[in-house]
């Protein structure tokens, strides 16, 4: 796989694969949008629910040389049995929770905890992320915390971001978390739960500001 960019062909260790779950309508083909594009999408954007598997292919960074591989899962209950599909392949899982629409959290929780006790995905790193979050100001994440039971999840690396496709807000946030993987990857590293390790290699990349990554405001 190349990417246009790079002088020498990817190989497996370089490329970053994070398959995208969540609840129907909870904003993942945005998301995976926004990271593809580095744009925000229209507050009016139509929502077309994806039937299936996309997988995007994205070449982040040229410092870092982030390369993610996305798997972009439909979430409406008749597409899920695809996901167990996917579980072998990932090094990381993207967990997308509508945080406007209350009324689905116990079904995104029973979701989100059926994945978690998979044999094949124990371990692997977890990012939480609240979307939609341009529309309500004030988000308790402490109280979608506690409905989630989020404290109950030990085993694993886990982040917690809030983001919004419309305005961008959390994407820095996530884009630092996945350069903290793929470079554990890359490396052979243990990937830690310690944060410490996180910030201090995100720093030595340089990765603290949006304008690294081209992020159009
Ligand atoms: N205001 C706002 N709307 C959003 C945001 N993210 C997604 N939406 C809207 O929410 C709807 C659903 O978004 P999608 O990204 O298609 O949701 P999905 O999780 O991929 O849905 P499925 O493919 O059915 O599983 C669309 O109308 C989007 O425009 C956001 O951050 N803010
Ligand atoms: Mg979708």
């Amino acid at each position: 796989m190349g990417c246009g960019c790079c002088t020498h062909a990817l190989t497996e260790k370089d490329i970053l694969r994070v398959v995208v779950f969540g609840l129907e309508n909870s904003g993942k083909t945005s998301l995976v949008q926004c990271l593809k594009t580095s744009n925000k999408i229209f507050e009016t954007s139509k929502y077309i629910s994806t039937h299936g598997v996309i997988a995007v292919n994205i070449y982040l960074n040229i410092q870092t040389k982030l390369n993610l591989l996305i798997f972009d899962c439909g979430g409406c209950k008749h597409q899920r049995h695809i996901w167990p599909h996917l579980f072998n392949d990932s090094d990381v899982i993207l967990f997308t929770i509508d945080s406007i629409d209350l009324t689905c959290l116990n079904d995104a929780k029973d979701a989100l905890f059926d994945l978690l006790t998979d044999e094949s995905l124990l371990n692997k790193p977890l990012l939480i992320v609240f979307t939609k979050s341009d529309k309500r100001k004030n988000i308790n994440v402490t109280q979608l915390e506690q409905i989630l039971n989020l404290s109950m999840i030990q085993d694993r690396p886990i982040h917690k971001v809030l983001f919004s496709s419309v305005t961008l807000d959390g994407l820095t946030s996530m884009l630092t978390w996945f350069t903290y993987f793929s470079y554990c990857k890359l490396h052979g590293k243990e990937m830690d739960i310690s944060t410490n390790n996180k910030y201090q290699i995100s720093e030595s990349l340089n990765l603290s500001t949006p304008s690294n990554n081209k992020i159009k405001k």
